[in-house]
């Protein structure tokens, strides 16, 4: 029998009545059609079912070592199961990679998920044809498994900076790779520590006694019969880490270790026999695969934002506190108004990141097939958006995990709460694939360069000609998204003016970079809002809503775009025209006054909408976020788990406490 049948928490039962739009339209919209919630569910049912995909015990009493064992059974059994899956293999390995149905069976990480989020799209973005036949078809069945290995101990931002190096010897036609100090040891790629056998291994490539920077090289890396490391080949695991410990994260060197020529991935640029090398249309080509990973990183912390909100809000509806009435029961705490600013922001980031992530995947395959076809011409807005929603998703989304789990007090500290986890891989997205700050200026690069230049991709284009729209601002949405597009051009122009200002102060371009970063930085973001903006806008004004769900999604949009506003209202000071009108004072009053009705508008829909995210109580793995709300009887089973109460009194009492409190100190 199902939950759903035995118990409902009576708060959350009161919740889920009269609710006026239809959950399952949402369901439908977020998972991409009707047809796609039913494919997500039947494969949920698939996975779900196993009996032996199913932790025997909570993951954390487990020892480092045992999680990776567990992890790596479960890995490998999910694997068997993609062959019957009722969903086919693709959209199967899809679900199973990211933060939804993948992490309900694999909580601590996924050992084999680089072999699939970077091995594989690299192969197919760096090989040729040839290399392709080669070595797809023993990846795709798992003969082999790789991993991406570009970062150093001593380099991961500054890919110039890589020290290992292919160097070229056309008597044997093969590249030695070697790594010439300890900083040059490769230090993070995921699966690498123990499970991968191969790897794409960036190195600085020598030829003719040249070096043409970094390429990327096919290498094996263990036998694969014994799986033990091939002679010149230094491999081990890197250690605990905040989250993601069963990613087997792991460190790589190499001592005069030998490949063949053809184990250069040569789709962009060759090496041919005689040691000449051949250029790539664009050296940046062979970062693609850093593109890929950046643009499913948005959804994926999408999808866990969602996790943290869902738990959070549904707790929020059952957990009483206080007094808000002087003598009335306590109140839910979902109904203070500080709880409230609190949750709703984080609820609408959810829908206006997952709107953003698909603008940005729908622009990379357009990009990518152009790439493909020899045009490039999409290439520097792929770079500048996928930058710009890789490091706002990822900031923004483990701020907001965190706000959620101080939103359930004591009980969200708990590791059983799930917050933990859902923390620690949102947050490795603020470092991985490129450290935000890193992002946030390579972004900054793109729009100094657009405003000066005049010219952009569709992304940048509002920085192009003379400023449009209404000279003064008003409260309506097209208003306000008007004010977020004046504060984004405003910035860069700030950010040039601080350039130009070093520049006639003598300091040469570098410096002045240096030195003009914070508002960078600042103009990088606001673009980044503005984008995010404008589409959830966008977003509504089409497509074929009902009447309710337009209303509610209008209010999250309204709310967000408010809420974000006033967050950042620091930085309108920077756009001085602003401070001129008084608008700081007189607008920021009445979208103050919205902003609070909005709180009180959304709030009796919020366990309805998270109710829409459709996500299984196994997904969540959490006692505080259960749909059917039995928070306190969930917690004390939790507790029973812990090996600490399998006795009533730990063998250690006699060992140490006994004798201590017997000794009269
Ligand atoms: C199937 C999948 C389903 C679900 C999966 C879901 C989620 C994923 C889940 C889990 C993920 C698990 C694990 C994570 C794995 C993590 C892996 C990694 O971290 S791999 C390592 C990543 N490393 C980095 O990202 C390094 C960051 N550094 C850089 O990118 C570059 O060094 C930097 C951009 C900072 C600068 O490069 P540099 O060579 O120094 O460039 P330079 O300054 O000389 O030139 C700048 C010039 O080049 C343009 N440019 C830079 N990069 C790119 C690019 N990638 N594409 C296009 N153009 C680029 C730049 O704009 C500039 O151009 P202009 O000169 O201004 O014209
Ligand atoms: C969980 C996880 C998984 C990973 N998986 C992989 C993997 O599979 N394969 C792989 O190759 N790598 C992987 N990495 C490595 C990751 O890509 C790097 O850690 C990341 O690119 C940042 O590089 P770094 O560690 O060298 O940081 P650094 O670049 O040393 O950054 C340190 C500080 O310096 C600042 N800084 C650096 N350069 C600049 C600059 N130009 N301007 C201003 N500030 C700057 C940064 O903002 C940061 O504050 C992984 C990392 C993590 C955490």
């Amino acid at each position: 029998m199902s939950q759903k049948e035995t118990y409902e928490n009576p708060d959350l039962k009161k919740e889920r009545q009269n609710c006026p739009f239809n959950k399952e339209e949402i369901t439908n919209l977020l998972d991409g059609g009707k047809e796609k919630t039913a494919e997500r569910k039947q494969l949920e049912n698939y996975i779900l079912s196993d009996e032996q995909l199913k932790d025997a015990v909570p993951m954390e009493y487990l020892s480092h070592a045992d999680k990776y064992a567990e992890e790596l059974r479960k890995a490998c059994l999910l694997m068997h199961k993609l062959e019957n899956s009722p969903a086919g293999q693709v959209p199967t390995l899809r679900a199973l990679m990211g933060a939804g149905l993948g992490s309900a069976v694999l909580k601590e990480g996924n050992p084999l998920a680089l072999h699939y989020v970077m091995f594989i799209p690299a192969l197919m973005g760096q090989g040729t044809i040839d290399q392709q036949a080669k070595w797809l078809a023993k990846a795709y069945n798992l003969n082999i498994i790789g991993t991406y290995a570009q970062t150093e101990l001593g380099h991961g931002t500054f890919l110039r900076g890589l020290e290992t190096t292919a160097t070229y010897d056309p008597n044997t036609q093969e590249f030695v790779l070697e790594s010439p100090s300890l900083t040059a040891y490769k230090w993070w790629p995921g699966s690498l520590g123990k499970t991968a056998n191969y790897a794409v291994v960036m190195a600085q490539l020598y030829t003719k006694g040249k070096c043409e920077g970094t390429h990327p090289f096919m290498v094996q890396l263990r036998d694969e019969e014994t799986h033990e490391p091939l002679p010149g080949i230094v491999i081990g695991e890197i250690g605990p880490k905040l989250g993601m410990n069963t990613n087997d994260n792991g460190y790589l060197g190499f001592e005069k270790f030998r490949i063949p020529r053809d184990q250069l991935l040569m789709k962009h640029s060759q090496v041919l026999e005689d040691g000449t090398y051949v250029k790539p249309t664009n050296s940046k080509l062979s970062y693609a695969t850093m593109v890929f990973v950046r643009v499913v990183v948005c959804q994926d912390v999408t999808t866990n934002l969602r996790k943290a909100v869902t738990i959070a809000t549904r707790y929020s509806c059952v957990r009483r506190q206080s007094e808000l009435k002087p003598g009335d029961r306590e109140p839910q705490v979902m109904d203070y108004q500080a709880q409230q600013n609190k949750l709703l922001p984080p609820l609408a980031a959810t829908f206006a990141f997952q709107l953003a992530s698909d603008h940005l995947w729908n622009l990379y395959n357009t990009a990518n097939n152009n790439i493909e076809q020899g045009d490039l011409e999409l290439l520097p807005d792929l770079h500048g958006l996928s930058c710009a929603l890789k490091a706002l998703c990822s900031s923004e989304g483990a701020n907001f995990v965190e706000v959620c789990r101080q939103s359930c007090g004591g009980h969200g500290y708990m590791a059983c709460s799930n917050f933990p986890r859902i923390y620690g891989q949102v947050t490795a997205a603020e470092t991985y694939e490129g450290e935000n700050t890193v992002l946030w200026l390579q972004v900054a690069r793109y729009l100094v360069k657009t405003r000066k230049e005049q010219t952009g991709g569709l992304s940048v284009k509002y920085l192009i000609g003379e400023e449009k729209g209404p000279k003064t601002v008003d409260t309506t949405l097209e208003g306000i998204v008007h004010l977020y597009r004046r504060t984004a051009v405003g910035l860069v122009d700030v950010a040039i003016a601080e350039l130009e200002k070093s520049g006639r102060k003598g300091e040469a371009p570098h410096d002045a970079w240096n030195h003009a970063a914070v508002y960078l930085i600042k103009a990088a973001q606001a673009h980044a809002r503005l984008f995010v903006v404008e589409s959830f806008v966008n977003s509504l004004k089409v497509g074929n809503l009902s009447a309710p769900v337009r209303t509610v999604l209008s209010q999250l949009c309204e709310l967000f775009i408010i809420y974000w506003l006033l967050e950042r209202s620091g930085e309108l000071f920077f756009v001085r025209q602003f401070i001129k009108k008084r608008l700081v004072t007189v607008e920021f009053q009445v979208r103050t006054l919205l902003y609070v009705k909005l709180l009180a508008a959304i709030r009796p829909q919020a366990v309805n909408l998270v109710d829409s995210f459709d996500l299984r109580d196994e997904i969540l793995a959490s006692p505080l976020g259960c749909w059917d709300g039995n928070v306190y009887q969930r917690l004390f089973d939790e507790a029973a788990k812990s090996p600490l109460n399998q006795s009533s009194v730990h063998e250690s009492f006699h060992k140490y406490l006994k004798p201590l409190l017997k000794s009269n100190l």
